[in-house]
């Protein structure tokens, strides 16, 4: 289970962007989050996937309390979780092929041994093909680049994939592809996927849950919340 429960987070302690939000996805669940550009739906994504401390409240994964985000999060941690955001080119380094930037995660694990097998059947998975593997970002399109970040999140079988408006960039094709890949891992993992967006058709086809942001709010009661653990 990943709880966020209560949760209060922003850039200015004075004035959170997300006060005193609930959700919870079960394994295997998905649930899309609809809200308007703005209300802080990426925020609370990078609570959820332990890259953004909150000022208040609790991350749950799986019964434990989380206490540390982004390095402080134990490595175990950290990569159960797998996240695309919505602009492939601020979150793929530009230096990188793109097989290196499929291969990344395993590389920061100790897990190299694991590159020549796990990249081109990522590769497959996402339909990126061997011509583009050896390109770097700028000479790819959003959507292939976009493909190689989905590969990327999927390279350490996280437990929960967490989509930031994932197709936001892309066209109707790619966007069809990409969910179709996140569908198939899920359904073969039993992983639980957070989709935040603002596309109402596409979440509520995608996602078996779909939840608009204005529920989310005070749904546990008060604002009191939980204070953050460091
Ligand atoms: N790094 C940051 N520093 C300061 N303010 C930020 C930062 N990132 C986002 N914000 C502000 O926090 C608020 C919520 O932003 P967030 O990106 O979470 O919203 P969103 O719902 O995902 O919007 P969109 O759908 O447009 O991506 C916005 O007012 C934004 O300007």
């Amino acid at each position: 289970m990943l709880e966020l429960r209560s949760l209060t987070a922003g850039y200015d302690r004075r004035d959170p962007v997300v006060r005193d939000v609930s959700l919870t996805v079960a394994p295997g669940e998905s649930v899309g989050l609809l809200g308007p550009s703005g209300c802080g739906k990426s925020t609370l994504a990078r609570v959820a996937a332990l890259l953004h401390r909150p000022d208040r409240g609790q991350v749950v994964v799986d019964g434990e309390p989380v206490h540390g985000w982004r390095h402080r999060a134990p490595r175990d941690r950290r990569t159960a979780f797998g996240v695309v955001f919505q602009q492939p080119r601020l979150s793929a380094d530009p230096r990188l092929s793109l097989a290196q930037i499929v291969a990344e995660p395993l590389r920061a694990t100790g897990r190299a041994a694991d590159v020549p097998e796990r990249v081109p059947e990522l590769a497959r998975t996402v339909g990126l093909g061997a011509d583009l593997l050896g390109r770097r970002p700028h000479e790819v399109s959003d959507g292939q680049l976009q493909r190689a970040c989905l590969a990327r999140a999927l390279v350490l079988r996280p437990r929960w994939l967490i989509c930031d408006e994932m197709t936001a960039m892309l066209d109707a094709s790619t966007t069809a592809a990409l969910v179709a890949v996140v569908e198939e891992y899920r359904a073969a993992s039993g992983a639980g996927l957070l989709a935040v967006g603002h596309d109402r058709v596409l979440l509520e086809r995608w996602c078996e849950r779909t939840v608009e942001w204005r529920e989310l709010t005070g749904a546990t009661g008060g604002s009191a919340g939980h204070p953050a653990a460091e």
